[in-house]
Order: structure tokens, then sequence, then C-alpha cells
């Protein structure tokens, strides 16, 4: 039947790509109310099944291709998302007279660098997800030490010092900056990070395009290492969550440049039952407007950078905290971070003025010879005792 797509003809990696949350929902809502990217990535609470419960629920729907690529395009649009998901097939194929060819940029090539991130990491997590599927992940966490409360760290390293608490970030490199520092050994940088009295750490996981690792994550949990720490990861399904607390993990980062809200909502949820904290990252008022209206977010990230240009501007902190944006964040009681491009104390006190009760430094800290003695030339005084 030309044209019309069986879904029970794709495996379920097709089809997660193929359908955003929001218009999986609508196909299977009638038979099951079960959670969304959830039943795409196989996970539910209390069931190992949910994917093959799912092929069987979606495997009589019969919906065009057109009908699908709509429902996806108007809910992304609708948030005013960008980022796109990997196409599933190839670029379409054009044809003059008896040549075919391929157009550059129509759909199957990423507009930016944060695309071209999120697309890559699609394909590493399917491949991830094969090796370690999710039941013997969830085996692997009765054996990690149950998690930090990161909100927690921070709010008492804030009381203590009248300072913002800091998150350190552990960070060996970045597409925007290149290598940061060449004798980089994680754990050490992260016990530096702590005597010098970061509240908590952040660790950059990604290898591709950060030169991170879930094992750096792992070492610095197993050295001892006390203070709370956020798996700095490009999250695009719920299963990379389980895995970044089997490294045991305390916290992760969600961009809402990347994920429309259901897929915010429903990962905040998993966090919740984990007992791991979320940092929800937003760089514009849209997307501020977006994560305010989500139920359970009680701690946001401001990022001076854009992820699409790499443009900072610590501006950014103050114009999406100002006027009733600021109100109702104070009236939420959400904990806000100032993330990126930090340097000197006057930048410190211009986001702290601004409203921030946390900061997350990396370039600025990471590239001092002693990481730790960094922090005092941050913050303008020794805020380890
Ligand atoms: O090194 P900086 O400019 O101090 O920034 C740290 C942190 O904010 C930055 O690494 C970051 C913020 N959000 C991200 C999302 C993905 C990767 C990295 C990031």
């Amino acid at each position: 039947m030309e044209g019309v797509l069986s879904l029970q003809r794709f495996p379920s990696s097709a089809i997660q790509r193929r359908l955003s949350p929001f218009n999986l929902h609508r196909l299977t809502r009638s038979s099951s109310c079960a959670p969304l990217r959830a039943q795409q990535s196989g996970i539910t609470e209390g069931s190992d099944n949910a994917s093959s419960a799912l092929e069987g629920k979606v495997s009589d729907v019969k919906i065009t291709e057109p009908k699908v690529n709509m429902y996806q395009n108007e809910v992304v649009d609708s948030q005013g998302i960008k980022i796109r998901r990997r196409p599933p097939t190839g670029p379409p194929l054009h044809y003059v007279g008896p040549f075919e060819f391929r157009l550059q940029n129509e759909g199957n090539t990423p507009r930016n660098i944060l695309e071209e991130i999120v697309w890559h990491k699609d394909k590493e997590v399917s491949q991830m997800k094969e090796k370690r599927p999710l039941y013997t992940l969830k085996k692997a966490l009765d054996n990690v030490p149950p998690p930090k409360d990161f909100v927690g760290a921070l709010k008492s390293a804030h009381q203590r010092t009248g300072l913002p608490g800091l998150i350190a970030e552990v960070k060996k490199a970045s597409p925007s900056r290149g290598i940061l520092r060449e004798d980089f050994d994680p754990v050490e940088i992260a016990q530096s990070y702590e005597k010098g009295g970061a509240a908590c750490l952040s660790v950059l996981t990604d290898e591709k395009y950060f030169k991170g690792s879930f094992e750096n994550l792992q070492a610095i949990r197993e050295a001892g290492v006390q203070c709370p720490l956020l798996c700095k990861e490009f999250i695009v399904e719920a299963w990379q969550i389980y895995y970044g607390r089997s490294k045991g993990a305390d916290a992760i980062l969600l961009i809402a440049s990347v994920l429309p809200d259901l897929d915010i909502k429903y990962m905040i949820k998993i966090c919740k039952i984990l007992g791991m904290a979320t940092l929800v990252e937003v760089h514009d008022e849209r997307e501020m407007d977006r994560v305010l209206a989500i139920e359970g977010v009680d701690l946001i990230g401001i990022n001076n950078r854009n992820l699409e240009t790499f443009e900072v501007d610590i501006g950014i902190t103050k114009k999406l905290l100002e006027g009733e944006r600021g109100e109702l964040i104070r009236q939420k009681d959400i904990l806000v971070v100032g993330e990126s491009g930090l340097f000197t104390p006057e930048d410190i006190a211009f986001v702290q003025e601004a409203g921030v009760k946390a900061v997350l430094v990396g370039e600025s800290l990471v590239k001092q010879s002693d990481p730790g003695k960094g922090i005092s030339a941050l913050f303008g005084r020794d805020i380890s005792e």
C-alpha cells in the first residue's frame, strides 16, 4: 500500500524516532495510559517488558506517514523546539530524467552543533542499550550508594557562605573551546574542587564532543568524593538516566531546547523515583516559560551559552530572571543556577544580583593548575570553611 506505514513492520527504534511522545500518546491512548517515552524506551514503573507490550499495542495501528510527521512537527513547533530528532530514513531522493540525487540540508544534515550532538547521541544510545538492557541496569542499581541530596547541598552552601553554591565542572574539552586541560585527571580535579569548597560537581560524560566518560563519573564516585554528582549528558532517552544512576550520578541534566515538555515531565518523574535531582536547562524566555509551567521542577539552570552558536552572554541570566518570571520563580521556591561563562568575582556578583543561588563553572576552574585554589580566585575569597 503506497504511502501507508504499518508500524508493525518497523523495529521499536524506528518507531521511536518517527513518533514524538505526544503523537505516540495519541496513537496508544485508547488502549493504554502508560507513560510515553517510557513505552518507547521499554521503561515503565514495575515493568521491563513495556516495549514488547507497546509493539503489541501499536501493531494494529495504521497511519499515513505524512500524518505522523505532521503530529511530530506540531508538538515540536508549538513548543518552539528548534532541535530536530534524527530522521529515521535517509535523505529524500530526487529524480531528473535517469538521474537520482539527494540535496544537502533537506532534513538529513544537522543544522548546528547541538543538533549534530543530539543525532549522534540517538545512535550511541541505541547501541549502548543493546549491550546493557534496562533489567541489567536495574540490578546494578542495588550496588550503587544511595543518591545524595544535590539541591540540599547547594542550599546549605549558599546559606553557609552567603555566595552562590558552586557546581564545579570536571570538563576536559568542549566543541567551542577545544581541549581545556591536557594533563586531565578527573579524580584529582574532583578532589581538588571538593577541597576548595565546591558544593556539588558536574561530570561531563559525553565522549565524542566533550572528551568525558561514564568511567570518569564512576571513578570520582568510587574515590570517596562526598559532593553530589551531576551527570552532564545530552539526555534523549530515559534509559540514560538509569545508566547515569548505575554509575553513581545523583542528578541529571535535562535540556529544554532538546526535549519536549512531555519528555521533561516523564524524566523528572523517573528521577524522583530513583531519588535523583533534575537540573532543567533553559536559554531563552520561551524555554523558561515552558519549564515554569511544568510541575515538579525545583532546579533550573540558565545557560549563558547558546548551544547552537556558542555565543556567551551572562546578561541572559539577568534577562530571564527579571519581572514576572523572577517573581514566579521566588513563589515556587525554585533554585536557579547561573551556567557558563563565569570567570571573575564580578561575574559571580552579577549573576547573584540577578537572583541565582548557585553557579555552574567549568572552563575558568579546570584551566587552573590547582583547580580548587581557582575557586577562591573566582569567588574573591576562600569558601572552603
Ligand atoms: O565552561 P563554562 O563556560 O564555565 O560552562 C560550564 C557549563 O555551564 C557548560 O559546560 C554547560 C552548560 N550546559 C551544558 C550542556 C551540555 C554541555 C555543557 C554544558
